[in-house]
C-alpha cells in the first residue's frame, strides 16, 4: 500500500523525530537524499550546471544543502534568491563554503538557467499556499522553457500538499523528490499532474507516523491479496450473482457493456433486469435475463444500476433492497440523498464529475479543482462509499477517518464512452462477491483501469476493449495463478 499524510501530520511527525537528532540533521539528510537522486539523473556531476530556486523556507534550505553537496563534486552551482535575505542561512553558507553561487533575480540568473542541466525547484514545499507567487513565475516559467531536467524538492511550487488542489500558477516538474512521505497532492489531480516520477527519499518518519493515512494507493500486492480465489466447494451461488439494472430504448448498448463487466467481476453470475435482454443475451448468452422489474427478479447478492437507465422502477426498487447496491450515471441525477442514507445495506455511488456536481448542487470545475474535498462531501451528505471517477479516480467511505483510496491505474484513454458503464458492472459483481464496499470501489478501479492500459497498449481504445481485458487485469495482478 502506498499511504499519503497531510501537512500536519509530517510537521508533528518530523517534530517528533527532530527532538531526537542533532540541529539540523534531518534537513542534512532529505539533502543528501536529494542530491543523491539529482546525481543519478545527471550522470556525470563534474562540470554540470545546476540552478536552484529558492525560496524563503526549509524547502529553499533542502535545495541549498542538496547543491552544496554537488558544488563539493564538482558541479557549478548557482542559487537564485527568490526572497532576498531570507534564504536558509545555514544552507546559503555551505553552499557558499563549496563554491556555489548567489544570484538575484536579474539576467545573470535568466542566463544560468537558460544553460542548465538541472534545475532544482526549491520555492515552496509544505509550507506554500495558494499557487506561485508573482515575482516566483518568471523564473519558474524559465525553469520549464529551458530544457533543463526540472527537480522538485518535496513538491512541485505552487501545489497545495494536503488535497492536490492547485490554487495559481505551478512549477511542473520531471520528478520530484519527497522527504519522509507522499503527502495528499503527489497522488491527486491536479497537483499530481505536476510531480513527473516521484521519488521517496525515506528520512528516518516512518517510526513516527500514525497508522492510519490520510490517503491511500491500493499496489498490485494489495489487490491479490483482495481478490478472492474460488475453493473447491465454491457454487456460483456461494459466489454470488449480481443483478444489473441497465440500458434502455436509447441505450441499449450500455447494458451489454455494463453486463460485460459483471461478467469478469468474480460473481458467480449475472442477472439482467431490463429492456435490453435480446441485446444482453446475444453476446453473453450466460446472462440470467429477468423480465419485469428488479423486485419482481429472483434474489441477487448485489445490485448494479445505472447505466443508460431510462425512467422507470429500477432504482426504487434496488434501493429498497437489502443487499449492497451500486448507483451509476442516470440514476445518480435523481438520488434523494435521504433515500441512500436510510438503507440498511451499503450503497457505492460512482459519479463523474459532471454527476458529481449535481450531487453536491456545485459546479463541474469546483468539484475538478477540489477532488478530495468532493468525494469527501458526497460520502459524508449520502452515507455511501463514493467512486469518483476522473483524471485520478478517488475512493471515499462515509466515516471521515478511514483513508480515501487513489487509484493508481487511470489512464486518459479510459476517457471514452462506455467505460463507466464497464466499471459500474465489474464493481457490482465484486460487491456480490462479497467485498466490502471500499475494497469493492477502489479494486474495481485499479482492474479497469489496468484492463484499459494493457488494452490501450498506446492506442485508442473502445469500453468492449476494456471488459475484453478484464480477464488479463486479474492475471497481470495475480501472477496468473
Ligand atoms: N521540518 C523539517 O524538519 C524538514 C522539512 N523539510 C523541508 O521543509 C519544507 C517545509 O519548510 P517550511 O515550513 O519552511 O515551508 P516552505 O514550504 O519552505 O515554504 C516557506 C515559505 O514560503 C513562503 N511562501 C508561501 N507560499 C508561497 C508562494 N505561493 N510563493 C512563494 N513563497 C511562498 C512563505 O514565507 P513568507 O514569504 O510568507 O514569509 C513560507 O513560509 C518541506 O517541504 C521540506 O522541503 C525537509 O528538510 C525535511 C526536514
Ligand atoms: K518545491
Amino acid at each position: 500500500m502506498r499511504t499519503a499524510y497531510g501537512v500536519e501530520t509530517v510537521r508533528a511527525a518530523e517534530r517528533a523525530l527532530m527532538a531526537e537528532l542533532p540541529e539540523g540533521a534531518l534537513m542534512r539528510r532529505a539533502a543528501a537524499g536529494l542530491a543523491a537522486v539529482c546525481a543519478g539523473l545527471l550522470g556525470r556531476v563534474y562540470g554540470s550546471r545546476l540552478v536552484l530556486l529558492v525560496g524563503s523556507g526549509d524547502n529553499g534550505g533542502d535545495a541549498l544543502y542538496a547543491g552544496a553537496y554537488l558544488a563539493r563534486r564538482g558541479a557549478r552551482v548557482g542559487a537564485v534568491l527568490l526572497a532576498a535575505g531570507r534564504a536558509h542561512a545555514g544552507g546559503l553558507a555551505a553552499l557558499l563554503g563549496a563554491g556555489g553561487r548567489a544570484l538575484d533575480t536579474g539576467a545573470e540568473a535568466y542566463a544560468q538557467l537558460a544553460a542548465a542541466d538541472l534545475v532544482l525547484d526549491g520555492i515552496t514545499g509544505i509550507g506554500g499556499h495558494g499557487g506561485l507567487r508573482p515575482d516566483a513565475v518568471p523564473p519558474a516559467r524559465a525553469a520549464r522553457e529551458s530544457g533543463a531536467v526540472v527537480v522538485a524538492v518535496d513538491l512541485p511550487s505552487g501545489v497545495e500538499a494536503g488535497d492536490g488542489t492547485v490554487r495559481g500558477e505551478a512549477l511542473r516538474a520531471d520528478v520530484t523528490v519527497t522527504f519522509g512521505a507522499y503527502k495528499p497532492g503527489l497522488l491527486i489531480d491536479p497537483a499530481a499532474g505536476y510531480t513527473g516520477a516521484v521519488r521517496l527519499v525515506d528520512i528516518g518518519l516512518g517510526p513516527y507516523l500514525p497508522d492510519v493515512p490520510e490517503a491511500e494507493a491500493l499496489q498490485h500486492a494489495d489487490v491479490a491479496r483482495l481478490l478472492p480465489v474460488p475453493a473447491g466447494e465454491s457454487d456460483k451461488y456461494r459466489r454470488g450473482l449480481v443483478g444489473v439494472v441497465a440500458g434502455s430504448a436509447k441505450y441499449p448498448g450500455a447494458a451489454v457493456l455494463a453486463v460485460a463487466g459483471a461478467l469478469r467481476g468474480g460473481a458467480g453470475g449475472v442477472r439482467y433486469v431490463g429492456p435490453g435482454g435480446p441485446a444482453v443475451l446475444a453476446r453473453f448468452p450466460e446472462t440470467l435475463v429477468s423480465e419485469g422489474t428488479p423486485a419482481e427478479a429472483g434474489r441477487v447478492q448485489a445490485w448494479a444500476v445505472g447505466p443508460g437507465l431510462a425512467e422507470g422502477p429500477g432504482l426504487d426498487d434496488v434501493l429498497a433492497s437489502d443487499v449492497p447496491v451500486l448507483i451509476d450515471a442516470d440514476a445518480l441525477r435523481t438520488l434523494d440523498a435521504a433515500a441512500v442514507r436510510a438503507r440498511t445495506a451499503p450503497t457505492v455511488l460512482t459519479p463523474h464529475a459532471g454527476e458529481a456536481a449535481a450531487l453536491l448542487g456545485a459546479e463541474r470545475a469546483e468539484v475538478e479543482a477540489g477532488r478530495l474535498a468532493a468525494v469527501r462531501e458526497i460520502a459524508a451528505r449520502y452515507g455511501a462509499t463514493v467512486l469518483l471517477k476522473g483524471s485520478t479516480t478517488l475512493v471515499a467511505g462515509p466515516a471521515p477517518d478511514v483513508p480515501v483510496r487513489v487509484n493508481p491505474t487511470g489512464t486518459s484513454w479510459l476517457a471514452t464512452a462506455g467505460s463507466g458503464d464497464v466499471l459500474s458492472g465489474l464493481t457490482g459483481s465484486l460487491l456480490a462477491a462479497g467485498f466490502a464496499p471500499r475494497d469493492a470501489a477502489s479494486v474495481g478501479a485499479y482492474l479497469h483501469g489496468l484492463a484499459a492500459r494493457l488494452a490501450a497498449d498506446g492506442a485508442p481504445l473502445a469500453a468492449h476493449d476494456v471488459a475484453d481485458h478484464l480477464p488479463a487485469a486479474w492475471r497481470n495482478v495475480t501472477g496468473g495463478a
